[in-house]
């Protein structure tokens, strides 16, 4: 799917037609990875593995798409050049590891494409499958390696110049890449959401975006702003063609999609956490807080019909959820064959 110079909502509309009215997003990418050996305890964390196991990112693509994904999100979650500058890589070393993140993805639709198109969870509709390459953007509080998107709390120091220089070229690397998009995650407050706009007008990127907060309420984001603002601002950016949330607990995703549609009719993206808790100081899961698979999908037609389109999972969610959300909006489609929020 090219980027082109045309409305960018139309893009994603044209995609969201081409899936049937609503598309699966993948799922937990890094804590995927762990599942596969990944030792990601590290400043990096997933991004270490753009370094020492690509092939382990590869795989976790391709599980998701025969899981019945249409949008497969890069290892670039926390891929920065000054991460990686620090780790010792030059600065031309570092942008080659973000638009090898991209490449990965890009190639791992290709692989499928090629050999796995007839299978997958989406039934016969997995042959004719859009797929979205999304280049991820974490925030400055994932780089931080703190745990911090989870509050969103970078003290004064941190104004709006600063991290428009923090991203400024990351995000042109990552537009330049062949991604369809980028897909800027986890955001934590309304000054990143400020900042994410700007630079995406500013430097004139022409792939589109989506806006994703986290929220620990289920009434704000994760930092106190108002999700209602932050919404606000997507809304206005031109840029961006899909407004959502994403590793939040799924018991406040119906309330906080209300809250999005009251201030965007763009479409929603929803791609919440297992429920689980996560100890940021000894950056693990609390394993068993949080909901089954099963659980998790019981709420897919709830979101689905509250107006969300794009629908898949966050952190701890695996290719097991991705491949129930694919067979319960499959059987949602066939009831309503256009999503309700394609306007
Ligand atoms: C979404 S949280 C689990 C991300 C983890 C954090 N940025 C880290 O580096 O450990
Ligand atoms: N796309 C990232 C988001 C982390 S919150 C991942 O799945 O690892
Ligand atoms: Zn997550």
């Amino acid at each position: 799917m090219g980027s082109g110079t045309g409305d960018p909502s139309e893009m994603m509309h044209d995609f969201l037609r081409q899936a049937g009215g609503c598309a699966v997003v993948d799922g937990g990418l890094a804590t995927e990875l762990e599942a596969k050996g990944a030792d990601l305890n590290d400043p990096l964390w997933s991004a270490k593995c753009l370094v020492d196991s690509p092939h382990l990112i590869r795989k976790v693509h391709l599980d998701y798409l025969e899981a019945g994904a249409n949008i497969i999100i890069s290892s670039s979650y926390q891929a920065t050049i000054q991460g990686f500058e620090a780790k010792g890589f030059s600065t031309a070393e570092s942008e080659a590891l973000l638009s090898k993140s991209v490449n990965i993805a890009c190639e791992a639709r290709d692989i499928f494409q090629k050999c796995f198109s007839d299978e997958g969870a989406g039934g016969s509709n997995s042959r004719k499958r859009p797929i979205l390459v999304a280049a991820s953007i974490g925030s400055y509080g994932a780089y931080l390696a703190d745990g911090s998107e989870y509050s969103g709390e970078y003290g004064e120091e941190v104004t709006m110049d600063f991290l428009k220089d923090f991203h400024r070229r990351r995000l042109q690397v990552l537009a330049d890449s062949g991604a369809d998009l980028i897909a800027f995650e986890t955001i934590p407050n309304k000054l990143e959401a400020q900042v994410y706009s700007e630079l995406l007008n500013e430097n004139n990127i022409e792939i589109p975006a989506w806006f994703s907060f986290n929220s620990k309420d289920g009434y704000n984001v994760v930092s106190g702003d108002s999700l209602v603002e932050c919404a606000s601002i997507a809304d206005a950016c031109k840029h961006v063609v899909a407004i959502g949330i994403n590793c939040t607990p799924p018991r406040f995703i119906h309330g906080l999609i209300l809250s999005i549609r009251k201030v965007s009719d763009k479409p929603i993206v929803i791609y919440p956490n297992s429920g689980e808790h996560y100890d940021a100081d000894k950056k693990e899961w609390m394993v068993s807080t949080g909901v089954s698979d099963e659980d998790f999908v019981s709420y897919v037609s709830t979101w689905h019909k509250a107006g969300a389109s794009l629908i898949g999972g966050c952190c701890r969610t695996t290719p097991r959820t991705i491949r129930a959300i694919a067979q319960a909006l499959n059987l949602a489609q066939q009831v309503s064959p256009v999503a309700s929020s394609l306007s």
